[in-house]
């Protein structure tokens, strides 16, 4: 079946779609059949600089409204994004080829959670008082200004709305500059704040690749700077948000360890790795792909997840029954494959999947390996894709060891049904985002992030304020200044 996902223009831009065909031409591809959907045109230095210069306009009166009035227009978002869920989600899964049955419960809802979760939070933002004996002091959170917001293509929708409610919340205006991978959804997003009283400029979409984000990332309006992409894009434009000393929130990649005891409930575990690795087409940042199981269950383990492979569907991911997409380009399908390559050549064992399947689209099998060695590479490198390394442990201090032994430390999970040694490990485990007996929720309560190479600053909960704010401090002399001279 065809399909046509064309949006009215590239860019939304104070307020309304945004046409300029002298940008490079990129084509959106439907990754389950290789067509293609829909042309969006990069953003031209024209585009950049309406979008810089209405963002900077709208947020002077946007920081002026109270938190009130601000948090009841991101709830009227949510409310639109969750009245539009179908809609939203069969757009996300034409861009990045998720499975419907995974975009209808977990892209625009959770996008929709953040508006309405930062919404309720934006009245209630406030200082504090300070006593200081005769005097006094107190605190003022103030907005950065124009915040500029930089999305990877594994979860476009949700990626935009956990950058920009926090900001708006606090009363910054942003640019949100999606992946070139998937750029239709943000779009979307940028029409329903409007249509929830947004004022133009507010929040602003330009579409392109590396160019178009350092172009954003350099202007000297730009106060903030939050990415969401891989390492090495994390370096580039940390470093060169530093030149001018901007803010940053740096969501990058991770190579997650999982912890499974023995004691563990071999279902819940066995979920929790397919979780940990297949959702999304194992396309998520905070994916568990290191599985160290302990050697007493390793067969078992292994047994139980070949049988759940079973269960995979594979197909037309707007089919609701469908449960396994393709990969969201053929770039990461070619790479991905390589890293299955290599597993095989560096003497890992394969146990499942390890094929790419005939045909359109960018499809790769779920993949596991078995006696994988920490030495290897895909025991090393973010692979980005379905593919399980499964490695056996002795004990606990060992597991431990060898899940910090890595310079990402994005999420990591244990599976045990002693609930002491779960805490005992987990406090011992060098990752910001953890998870006991589960894998992967990412409730908006909860802060979301790395620790070392995995990133700086929080998305999500009350944290995320502390990264699109700054505190003003204020000493209030009630007596005389006693100056030396
Ligand atoms: N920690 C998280 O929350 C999180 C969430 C999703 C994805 N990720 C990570 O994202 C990566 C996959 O996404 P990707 O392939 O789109 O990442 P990427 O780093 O290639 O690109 C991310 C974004 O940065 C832009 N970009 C590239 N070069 C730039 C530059 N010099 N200046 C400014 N912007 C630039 C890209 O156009 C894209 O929009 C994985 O490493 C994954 O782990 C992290
Ligand atoms: O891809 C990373 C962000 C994420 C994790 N779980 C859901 N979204």
């Amino acid at each position: 079946m065809t399909h046509t996902a064309q949006p009215t223009a590239s860019h939304f831009v104070n307020g309304t779609h945004l046409e300029d065909a002298a940008g490079d031409a990129i084509e959106v591809i439907h990754p389950a059949t290789g067509a293609v959907i829909a042309t969006v045109h990069a953003a031209t230095p024209a585009v950049i600089e309406a979008a810089l210069a209405g963002a900077v306009a709208a947020q002077a009166d946007w920081a002026a409204r109270t938190g009130t009035e601000r948090g009841r227009v991101l709830r009227r978002a949510a409310d639109l994004i969750r009245a539009r869920n179908r809609e939203l989600s069969i757009l996300e899964t034409l861009d990045t080829g998720k499975p419907l049955q995974e975009t209808l419960v977990a892209d625009a809802s959770s996008g929709a959670d953040a508006l309405e979760y930062f919404g309720g939070m934006a009245g209630t933002l406030t200082g504090q008082h300070v006593a200081l004996g005769a005097n006094w002091g107190y605190t003022i959170r103030e907005p950065l200004g124009l915040c500029v917001g930089i999305g990877a293509w594994n979860y476009p929708t949700q990626i935009a709305c956990w950058k920009a409610a926090p900001a708006l919340a606090c009363g910054n205006a942003m640019v949100f500059k999606p992946s070139e991978v998937t750029p239709l959804c943000a779009l979307k997003i940028a029409e329903i704040l409007v249509e929830a009283g947004a004022p133009p400029g507010l929040f602003n979409v330009v579409q392109g690749a590396g160019a178009v984000g350092a172009a954003l990332v350099a202007d000297p309006r730009v106060a903030k700077v939050s990415l969401t992409g891989s390492v090495p894009t994390g370096r580039k434009v940390y470093a060169a948000a530093a030149q001018a000393m901007k803010h940053v929130t740096m969501e990058l990649g991770g190579k997650s360890p999982l912890i499974v005891f023995h004691d563990a409930d071999l279902d819940d575990a066995v979920g929790g790795a397919i979780l940990g690795n297949f959702y999304s087409t194992g396309q998520v940042c905070s994916n568990g792909t290191r599985v160290f199981v302990q050697k007493g269950i390793r067969d078992a383990f292994l047994a139980r997840l070949t049988e759940r492979l079973a269960g995979v569907r594979m197909g037309d991911p707007l089919d609701e029954a469908t449960n396994f997409g393709p990969m969201a380009s053929a770039a990461q399908r070619d790479i991905v494959m390589g890293y299955i390559a290599q597993g095989i050549a560096e003497g890992a064992r394969l146990v499942a999947g390890g094929g790419c399947p005939e045909g359109p689209g960018f499809w790769v099998e779920p993949t596991v390996f078995a006696d994988v060695t920490d030495a290897m590479t895909i025991a090393r490198e973010e692979i980005f894709g379905p593919v399980m390394c499964v490695l056996d442990f002795t004990d606990e201090e060992e597991a431990i060891a060898r899940a910090n032994a890595t310079d990402f430390g994005l999420s990591a999970g244990v599976f045990t049904r002693d609930l002491t040694r779960a805490h005992r490990v987990i406090a011992r485990l060098q990752a910001g985002t953890c998870f006991v007996n589960s894998y992967n929720d990412a409730p908006v309560e909860l802060p979301f992030g790395g620790f070392k190479m995995s990133g700086l600053g929080r998305e999500n909960a009350a944290a995320a304020i502390a990264h699109y704010s700054q505190l003003k401090s204020v000493f209030v002399r009630m007596g005389r200044v006693a100056a030396p001279f």
